[in-house]
């Protein structure tokens, strides 16, 4: 009774301090409230009286309030998830995941588990009414443009949700399917199926399924290949969602993560390396939210997902030693960006030669034609899909070059994409870029080594197996070879053609990046070279001497994943 009474004094101390930042004429409206409203509420488990919290009901005028609106809209995801103990998925990933989007993330929570990286000890499923006041929350007072759904683990759950979506409408829903935990534990019961199919999935803008959670929703189909994805994805599509994303991480003999999304007219075949790691508890969770972190920021579902998944293989790639937990599977490291910047490099010593897939390289004149900026440029082709981009600016002043190069790495590492600079090292040092490329008349390999600090990229072009294996010798990271075709970009440039860059690829022991008059017309035949240290194409013109960069970015990406999927299963 003391601790009731105590409560109750300081909620009245809180409400006193609340008043002070409304405008006066509230005032009255405020205690008036107070006044009338009981301290206790009940507990609809135990059906006794607490003081647990204080149902205000102050429904304040907001078009009449002096307060100042911020005037900046922040891009704002709620997430409608369970809790995690551990701290590696539900909530607790969302939260990580949105804030390393740099979105705001509201919670409402379903349920609590007690659960670690040995599996799930315990749940308790929230009451149906207090999600539904939790919803109603967030949503009457918070300019909310994403709701991300994960474990609902209650048909009355899903049902609530659902009222709460129509009666506040969000820009898009994102429902995660979550059933299973990725220790094998059941999160949601067959009970709650129905009201998935019939009441969510025709309400959300993207549903995630891994190939279980797809079998589930069909009914128990085998999801078992690629081929069974897409036919899972058309099926899920007919229950009403715009987009379905079937994960294929669980697929067996896959060395790599592919996903097939199907947006109901076409296909898009979405490949990742498998990172070889324990640390993939939350991956589902973090994927959802990554991308409706994206789409509340306004980027399309494609790009979106394209986004949340290079996140995801950039943060296990770069957790993938850590230890959390003695369990089969720990919990990896949303916040590997912020680690980066203080440790002054991009992955300490980690390149990743995926990162080659599709090489953005930047040409000033291009951009001058086209009446844009660099950063502008930039920015259009990492939003397109350019997975590492290099700022070759032949004819930039030097000051003009550096605020540039510092707005650009800005806007890559944002999105998980190194920044490398064209023969100027000076700007890679004064700008913390992530690395150089350099040509055979620039700086040597082995002199910039010892200028840069460690864990900087380095790239070099080479033409011949001799300056490959240079290159090699000097500690370069990768090699640029080319022209493959004729360009006109590089005056005077040699072609070393198809067979010119397939000798080069065979005699080198570095990852190489093909380059010169590359475009989709041509790229599958170089990709289809058959040398596996071809990891990509780097282009100019055809990226930025086009009228949408975005556009071409997302078609070349589109191509050059696709042949890189056909070269893996050939
Ligand atoms: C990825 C990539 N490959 C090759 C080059 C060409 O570099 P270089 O020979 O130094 O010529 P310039 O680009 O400096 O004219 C490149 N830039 N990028
Ligand atoms: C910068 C550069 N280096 C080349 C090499 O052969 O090393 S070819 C080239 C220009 C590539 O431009 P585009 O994609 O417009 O043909
Ligand atoms: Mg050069």
């Amino acid at each position: 009774m003391v601790r009731k009474r105590k409560t109750s004094a300081i909620l009245v101390k809180k409400i006193m301090s609340y008043a002070q930042l409304l405008p006066a004429h509230l005032h009255s409206q405020l205690f008036k409230q107070v006044r009338s409203s009981s301290f206790l509420c009940q507990n609809s488990k135990t059906n006794q009286n607490i003081p647990r919290r204080l149902v205000l009901n102050v429904q304040a005028d907001r078009s009449s309030a002096t307060m100042q609106k911020p005037e900046m809209k922040v891009p704002h995801v709620l997430t409608v998830a369970g809790s995690d103990s551990g701290g590696g998925a539900g909530i607790q990933a969302d939260l990580k995941a949105c804030a390393a989007r740099q979105v705001y993330c509201s919670t409402v929570v379903t349920a609590v588990t007690a659960q670690n990286t040995v599996g799930v000890q315990g749940v308790d499923i929230m009451p149906e009414d207090f999600v539904a006041e939790q919803l109603k929350s967030v949503l009457s007072d918070m300019d909310v443009d994403v709701v991300k759904t994960g474990m609902l683990p209650s048909p009355g759950i899903v049902r609530v949700l659902c009222q709460s979506l129509r009666e506040f409408p969000v820009k898009a829903l994102v429902v995660d399917p979550v059933m299973v935990s990725t220790s094998g534990d059941a999160l949601a019961g067959p009970s709650v199926l129905d009201g998935l199919r019939e009441e969510l999935l025709p309400l959300a803008n993207i549903v995630t399924p891994n190939i279980k959670e797809a079998s589930v929703l069909l009914g128990g189909v085998p999801v078992r290949s690629v081929s069974d994805m897409r036919a899972a994805a058309k099926l899920i599509h007919d229950m009403g969602p715009r987009n379905v994303l079937v994960k294929g991480g669980d697929l067996p003999n896959s060395s790599d993560a592919i996903d097939v999304l199907f947006d109901g007219e076409g296909f898009h075949e979405l490949c990742a390396s498998r990172v070889n790691t324990r640390n993939t508890h939350g991956t589902g969770c973090t994927l959802a939210s990554c991308i409706a972190a994206e789409l509340a920021k306004g980027s399309s579902v494609l790009e979106a997902v394209r986004a949340a998944k290079h996140f995801i293989e950039t943060a296990l790639d770069y957790s993938k030693d850590i230890v959390i937990g003695n369990g089969a599977q720990g919990p990896f490291d949303h916040f590997f960006a912020l680690k980066k910047v203080h440790q002054s490099s991009y992955r300490q010593d980690k390149f990743n030669p995926n990162d080659l897939l599709l090489y953005a390289v930047t040409d000033s004149g291009m951009n001058r034609k086209w009446g844009r900026s660099i950063s502008d440029a930039v920015k259009a082709a990492v939003e397109g899909g350019a997975t590492i981009v290099q700022l070759r600016e032949k004819h930039a002043e030097t000051r003009e070059f550096l605020d540039a190069a510092k707005a650009c790495l800005k806007i890559c590492h944002s999105y998980g994409v190194p920044l490398l600079i064209n023969d100027r090292i000076d700007i890679a040092l004064a700008c913390n870029a992530d690395g150089v490329h350099l040509g055979q008349s620039d700086m040597p390999a082995h002199v910039a080594r010892t200028l840069l600090a460690p864990g900087k990229i380095i790239g070099v072009s080479c033409k011949t197996p001799e300056q490959a294996q240079q290159a090699w010798i000097d500690g370069a990271h990768y090699i640029g070879s080319g022209g493959v075709y004729p360009t006109t970009t590089k005056e005077d440039n040699i072609t070393i053609g198809i067979d010119g860059l397939k000798e080069l690829c065979l005699a080198s022991k570095l990852p190489v990046v093909a380059i010169g008059g590359i475009k989709p017309s041509n790229v599958r035949a170089v990709m289809e070279i058959g040398v596996p240290n071809l990891k990509g194409v780097a282009v100019v013109s055809a990226l930025f001497d086009r009228e949408c960069i975005k556009t071409e970015t997302e078609n070349l990406h589109t191509l050059v994943s696709e042949a890189v999927l056909q070269k893996k299963r050939a």
